[in-house]
């Protein structure tokens, strides 16, 4: 890990927009740890014009941590993310991503169709990579509250059929306590 201007990465994919909203929120609360967020996403044949960056192999080296995030998508990420991950053999093969810290985050359009497995599924290139896998801790009131998204396993969006349903509160705030534990253990590692 490096300690010159030390960054969190937001690596995002999102077709209709619920993941990025997600992303954002994530990145507030990052940043309001006084760590910057650089929200960046991948390539696919449909986001040219990508209202972020696409990540590039030297950001995700010397980020501090990655939060990642992906639409459910029959219960798994999308291909374009997950095709991301199988381009990274050479930084698994360096040991790159070794004890970083990183949460998931998801959005689905029903409540029961799959954003959890989905988060789990997510979860599963970062353990190779050898990252620090965290959650949100039952000490966020909002994870009893929610009647939409949030889970201890990462922040999640219920978009609804159309994927027009608006961050709910409780939505939001455990975006912005995932964003502040992530940037708050990125600086705790780096000391
Ligand atoms: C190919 C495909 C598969 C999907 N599979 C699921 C699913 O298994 N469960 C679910 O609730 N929503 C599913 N969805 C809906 C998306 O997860 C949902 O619309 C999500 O909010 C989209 O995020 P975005 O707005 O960031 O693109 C699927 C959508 C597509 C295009």
């Amino acid at each position: 890990m490096t300690n010159s201007s030390p960054f969190v990465l937001v690596l995002y994919y999102s077709r209709h927009g619920s993941v990025l909203n997600l992303a954002k929120q994530i990145a507030k609360g990052i940043e309001s740890q006084g760590v910057e967020a650089k929200i960046r996403t991948v390539s696919d044949d449909h986001n040219e014009d990508a209202d972020y960056p696409y990540v590039t192999e030297q950001e995700l080296v010397s980020c501090s941590a990655i939060a990642l995030g992906s639409p459910c998508r029959f219960g798994t990420m999308a291909a374009p993310l997950k095709a991301f991950w199988e381009s990274t053999s050479i930084n698994w093969l360096n040991g790159d991503l070794i004890d970083k810290p990183a949460c998931v985050f998801t959005s689905s359009s029903s409540l029961h169709g799959g954003n959890e497995a989905t988060l789990l599924s997510m979860s599963l290139p970062l353990l190779h990579h050898g990252m620090l896998l965290m959650g949100v801790p039952y000490s966020e009131p909002e994870l009893h509250n929610t009647t939409s998204g949030g889970t201890p396993y990462g922040a999640s969006h219920v978009s609804g059929l159309n994927s027009n349903n608006e961050l709910t509160k409780s939505e939001i705030t455990i975006c912005k306590t995932l964003g502040q534990r992530l940037a708050i253990t990125a600086k705790k590692l780096s000391q």
